[in-house]
């Protein structure tokens, strides 16, 4: 099987210094893969240059579209990569506040990156946003209401749906469950893994907790000062780490 998302030697530094170094990383079509290391590791860093939302300063990243097209995403017009970030990708922040639009309905946060697409019919939209409400376990009669009157865990389901309704392969994930009380994470954790199963949706998630990431990831890649120390089979990494990086943050989560 082809890697959808293929980065080599990815680079990203500010000023010489911090950000991510040299990172080789696949992404295969369906798989989770969860970024995990303490605050300042180049976690984000890594995650907003893979969904080319940064200048990367060297390397080589590629990705292959439905069609099949080897793309090189570093010479990739605006245009394009519009076009790719519509109708391939999503990308879900940590702060559902920063994917939303404030001033419109759920629904219409839902609908917009339809119309995006060229869809036009409003009653077919409504029906989608309906549809996409409930997928997330929203109460869909709110569909009118505006994101501010939803809670924060509501907001960020709201969030998914406005990502996942144009049908991407791939999703890019900044911490989506940090912030959230703990029972709500659980919901919104849960829901994540039956979403990417049910539609077979790669993930490229960040995450500093190795519990979301045990519940998410296929596979993990274990960042620290930048470079990725540890990578492979979550169960591998989690359950016999090599690097005593990996080590030392394995067993700071494990129960007393
Ligand atoms: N805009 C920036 N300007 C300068 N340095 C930055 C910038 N963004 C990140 N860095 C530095 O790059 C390194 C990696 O930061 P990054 O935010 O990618 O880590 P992270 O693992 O995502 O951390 P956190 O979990 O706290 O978000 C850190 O040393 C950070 O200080």
């Amino acid at each position: 099987m082809n890697a959808l998302l293929k980065a080599t030697r990815l680079t990203k530094r500010y000023d010489g210094r911090g950000g991510c170094v040299d990172v080789d990383c696949d992404v295969y079509p369906g798989e989770v893969l969860c970024i995990v290391g303490e605050s300042g590791s180049g976690k984000s860093t890594l995650l907003n240059a893979l969904a080319l939302r940064s200048e990367i300063d060297s390397g080589a990243l590629t990705y292959t579209t439905r069609e099949g097209e080897a793309l090189d995403l570093l010479t990739l017009t605006e245009a394009r990569k519009r076009l790719l970030s519509r109708t391939e990708w999503g990308f879900v922040h940590q702060n559902a506040r920063d994917g939303l639009r404030r001033n419109v309905s759920a629904g219409a946060n839902i609908g917009e990156p339809l119309m995006a697409i060229g869809a036009r019919h409003y009653g077919r939209l409504r029906e989608t946003a309906t549809d996409w409400m409930s997928r997330v376990e929203l109460d869909a009669a709110r569909i009118d209401e505006l994101p501010s009157a939803f809670s924060g865990g509501m907001q960020q389901r709201l969030q998914i749906a406005r990502n996942l309704v144009t049908g991407p392969r791939l999703v890019f994930m900044d911490e989506p469950t940090a912030g959230l009380d703990v029972s709500v994470q659980a919901r919104l954790l849960d829901l994540l893994r039956t979403l990417t199963s049910k539609l077979h949706l790669a993930a490229v998630i960040v995450t500093h907790d190795i519990g979301v990431a045990r519940l998410l990831a296929h596979r993990l890649m274990v960042m620290k000062d930048g470079r990725v120390v540890e990578s492979g089979l979550t169960d591998q990494v989690l359950d016999d780490p090599q690097h005593p990086y990996t080590q030392t943050l394995v067993a700071s989560v494990l129960p007393v």
